[in-house]
């Protein structure tokens, strides 16, 4: 369940009222956004955001075109650094740590356009997500020792197991550049997930797919979420939306305008208003 906390945070002492209020709420959730707020120049991206993601939904974020989903997803990777504003991860502040220090705390996240190397075959970009998650030494690698070589064969076996899990394992050795569409948002959504991440991040998975892709995609993830991970799609199909996500948060103009279980986003006369009327 996912609580909007629609009181201001309050700028006085640890053992104010409100919050105490304010941190016992954030205890419950996963992520914590606390009045987030970025702008580029003079434009104004997010404006005081502040929402709550409990553990094991399949969050959607929605809005229209301009409305600051991805904006939102950078600050919370670490990609964009808010100008007021605090993430939480449980109880961890983020604030000050580099998108690489997020993932090794198990924040993962994909891409509106599949951010793979074309170059490299399909497993090594595949363990790619495991040095991101810090969970393979990069200079046992660079060294070459006995130790590392026989690390790199056990986190060679568990990447084959991964792409098996994900039909990719006969495509083990080509280069990126050789798969279909499909094949490289599956390649991704397994990077992603390979290092066992608390909460993924995902910039419209479906993009660019056929509708049985898409079916295909949703059962992916369904069965992700199944498994305890939590997630925060961005995602312009509203028939997905509604068919697959436990709870939608809306974005408009950078504010929060709404958020709810499906069916009652989609009955929020703003939420329509503010579709139709673009
Ligand atoms: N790096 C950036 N530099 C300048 N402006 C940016 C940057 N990133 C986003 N913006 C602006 O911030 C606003 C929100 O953009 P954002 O991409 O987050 O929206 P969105 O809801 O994801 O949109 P879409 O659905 O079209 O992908 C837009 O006006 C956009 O032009």
């Amino acid at each position: 369940m996912i609580v909007l906390m629609q009181h201001t945070l309050p700028m006085s002492t640890d053992t104010d009222p409100d919050r105490l209020d304010f941190e016992k709420k954030d205890e419950q959730h996963l992520l914590s956004l606390r009045q987030i707020s970025l702008t580029f120049g003079g434009l104004q991206a997010l404006t005081d955001i502040s929402v709550g993601v409990s553990r094991g939904l399949w969050t959607a974020l929605i809005g229209p075109n301009g409305a600051g989903k991805t904006s939102l997803l950078n600050v919370i990777c670490g990609l964009y650094v808010p100008q007021r504003g605090e993430v939480l991860l449980g109880e961890r502040r983020l604030d000050g740590l580099a998108v690489h220090q997020r993932a090794a705390l198990g924040l993962a996240r994909t891409f509106q356009a599949v951010q793979l190397v074309l170059e490299m075959n399909v497993l090594d970009n595949l363990l790619l997500g495991l040095h991101c998650r810090g969970r393979v030494g990069m200079l046992g690698h660079l060294v070459r020792s006995p130790g590392s070589r026989r690390e790199e064969g056990l986190v060679r076996e568990k990447g084959m197991e991964v792409l098996q899990r994900y039909s990719l394992d006969d495509v083990w050795n080509s280069p990126v550049g050789e798969l279909s569409l499909w094949q490289r948002k599956l390649l991704e959504l397994a990077r992603s997930v390979v290092g066992d991440p608390r909460l993924l991040l995902l910039d419209e998975p479906m993009g660019g797919l056929t509708m049985s892709e898409r079916e295909a995609m949703a059962e992916l993830l369904h069965d992700l979420r199944s498994r305890g991970l939590s997630m925060i799609m961005v995602e312009h199909d509203m028939d997905m939306v509604m068919t697959h996500t436990d709870h939608v948060l809306v974005l408009h103009h950078g504010r929060l305008l709404a958020q709810g279980s499906p069916q009652e986003i989609q009955a929020n006369p703003e939420v329509i208003t503010a579709y139709l009327g673009e």
